[in-house]
């Protein structure tokens, strides 16, 4: 088993606050982990860990990103991931594909696979690739970043709140573009309030709460507003 994402003793303070508390979890080769919390529960937060960009937080703890130590070698290490954040960031005046030529130039990224076959694999419509960004849907946002996480070849897909804002169609999608990324032997790690989609292509579901990672087990066919509400507040 191949460890994408190995985290161990991570603690974080916010101005004295402790958000994240001696956090342990790893993340292998081709799985999908869904971590659900409530509303400040510090899931953000431990994205942006693994992204090292707490540069004011007191933080604590060791993260490793394909064996490669994020605190020792920051560039290295996060070469090997990709990030897709809630409001995808793309820019308005350029194409799909000069915006994934433009990023793919920003870090020095060897081996790159071919662009126009990621877009393809992302589903973002043909006709589409030349148009500026300014023209697209979140949705279509959304596939020009996860192609450009093929493009590079990253081993580890960190999606913060992926589902916000789409549709059924556009949900279905991206829930069956993540499951393609599993296949390929991708880590994949969201951050999500969607249940029924986290359900959907997740191996191990997760609750982060008083700082720590828990396993959840949810049964779909008793699922509802009441029993979630029950999970979140650690009575389930
Ligand atoms: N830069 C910061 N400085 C101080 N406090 C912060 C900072 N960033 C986040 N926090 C606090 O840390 C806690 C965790 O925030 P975080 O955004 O990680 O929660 P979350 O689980 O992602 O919430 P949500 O589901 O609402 O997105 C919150 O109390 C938040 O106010």
């Amino acid at each position: 088993m191949t460890v994408l994402l190995s985290i161990q003793q991570l603690s974080l303070r916010f101005a004295g606050r402790e958000i994240l508390k001696q956090l342990d979890f790893s993340l292998a080769a081709g799985e999908v982990v869904s971590v659900l919390g409530s509303n400040g529960a510090g899931k953000s937060t431990l994205l942006k860990s693994i992204l090292a960009l707490h540069t004011g937080a007191d933080q604590s703890g060791s993260i490793r990103i394909a064996g490669v130590d994020l605190a020792q070698s920051r560039q290295q290490a996060l070469s090997q991931l990709a990030y897709v954040p809630e409001q995808p960031a793309v820019y308005g005046h350029l194409s799909a594909i000069e915006n994934i030529r433009y990023f793919l130039s920003l870090g020095s990224i060897s081996h790159t696979a071919a662009i126009d076959s990621c877009l393809s694999m992302a589903g973002l419509p043909e006709q589409a690739w030349h148009r500026p960004c300014a023209e697209y849907s979140k949705g279509m946002k959304q596939k020009v970043m996860l192609a450009f996480a093929l493009a590079k070849q990253a081993k580890l897909l960190l999606l913060d709140e992926p589902n916000s804002g789409l549709d059924p169609q556009a949900t279905e999608e991206l829930n069956q573009l993540i499951i393609q990324c599993k296949a390929r032997g991708m880590g994949v790690l969201v951050v999500t309030h969607d249940v029924l989609s986290a359900m959907a292509f997740s191996d191990r579901l997760l609750m982060l709460a008083n700082g720590q990672l828990q396993p959840v087990a949810i049964d779909q066919s008793s699922l509802t507003l009441d029993s979630l509400k029950k999970l979140y507040q650690g009575q389930a």
